[in-house]
């Protein structure tokens, strides 16, 4: 752990100095629930859940709490009674990186601390543009690049739920049919928590507008070398045809029946052409703006933590 005066505003920790930080935080979850949460081709073990999850979800308890006494001493200056606003947490990363099973997890272990029980989770997906409208503007080949989000419908949804609307709805995207599934909703009701998770959560705002991180009370990066991240996209696409793809329903039916070498020539190309790109231009500048970053090691586990100081 350093702690001088350098000029980085962050503190790196190891796997084992962060771990030590877990205090006596309970293990809340089961190996059954674990396997429920983890993404496909996801390695994590509870080992993972206890090191690096729990002293997070202790941060992240220890900071919802700063942010209710924060909220609690505004409304008695300006003498609302307002009840709190939702705490928003931010992950963002590259596509591949694991950010759905950090996501997943912390929703289920931060909903077992009795401060904050209700926990909602949202992916950016759901305001990706569907297929249509991105065949229309001509950008289907940039599907997660940051022009093919309805930037300002996430910008409202986060914003009306920090305000403490009641209901706020949003679409839902389906991986399996590429596209926004026509007339669906979710609903988020006035959560002690929202989980935001995405590949541009941390873009910053065009000029004179608000970016949806303007709403985060707190935000994760999750991060890894990019050849590492091309070899879990590679491995989950090659799992993922023997799996999502055999179903009739996928987009990606027809790449059920390619051969392996042809396979993996098209998931090069995609990776290569898209996610990388996306990666390198866009996600990994905003690295910086995270609080706190999970960077990991070639087997997916997390090697180190920076946690934002200042
Ligand atoms: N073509 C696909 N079909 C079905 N599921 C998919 C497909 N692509 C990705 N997924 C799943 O969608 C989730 C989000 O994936 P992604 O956006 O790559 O983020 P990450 O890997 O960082 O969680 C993961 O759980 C992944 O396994
Ligand atoms: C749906 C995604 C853009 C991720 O969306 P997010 O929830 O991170 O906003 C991504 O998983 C994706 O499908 N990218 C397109 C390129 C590809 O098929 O890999």
């Amino acid at each position: 752990m350093t702690n001088g005066w350098e000029a980085t505003p962050y503190v790196e920790l190891s796997r084992e100095q962060w771990s030590g930080l877990r205090r006596n935080t309970p293990l809340t979850l089961t190996e059954d629930e674990l396997k429920g949460l983890r993404g496909v081709d996801d390695p994590i073990d509870l080992a993972e859940v206890t090191d690096i999850y729990l002293p997070l979800t202790r941060l992240l308890n220890l900071h919802f709490t700063g942010g209710r006494q924060r909220g609690a001493a505004v409304s008695t200056f300006l003498g609302t009674g307002a009840g709190p606003a939702p705490y928003v947490l931010g992950i963002a990363g590259s596509v591949a990186v694991g950010k759905s099973t950090t996501a997943r997890l912390l929703h289920t272990l931060l909903a077992r601390w009795p401060e904050h029980p209700r926990v909602d989770l949202i992916t950016t997906d759901s305001f990706l543009y569907p297929n249509a409208v991105l065949a229309a503007r001509d950008i289907t080949h940039r599907k997660g690049f940051p022009e093919s989000y309805d930037r300002r419908a996430l910008v409202r949804f986060v914003a009306d739920v920090k305000a403490g609307r009641p209901e706020v709805t949003a679409p839902v995207y389906s991986h399996l049919e590429y596209d926004i599934v026509p007339g669906a909703t979710q609903t988020v009701r006035r959560p002690d928590i929202l989980i935001v998770e995405g590949l541009n959560v941390l873009q910053p705002a065009p000029p004179a507008a608000l970016a949806v991180n303007d709403y985060f009370d707190f935000s994760i990066y999750v991060d890894a070398k990019v050849e590492h991240v091309r070899n879990w996209y590679l491995d989950r696409f090659h799992k993922l045809r023997r799996t999502a793809f055999e179903d009739p329903r996928s987009y990606f039916r027809h790449l059920a029946e390619l051969s392996d070498h042809e396979a993996t020539e098209f998931a090069r190309n995609v990776w290569r052409d898209i996610n990388e790109r996306n990666l390198v231009e866009n996600i990994a500048p905003t690295r910086g703006r995270a609080d706190l970053v999970l960077h990991k090691g070639a087997d997916h586990s997390v090697r180190r933590v920076g946690l934002r100081r200042i």
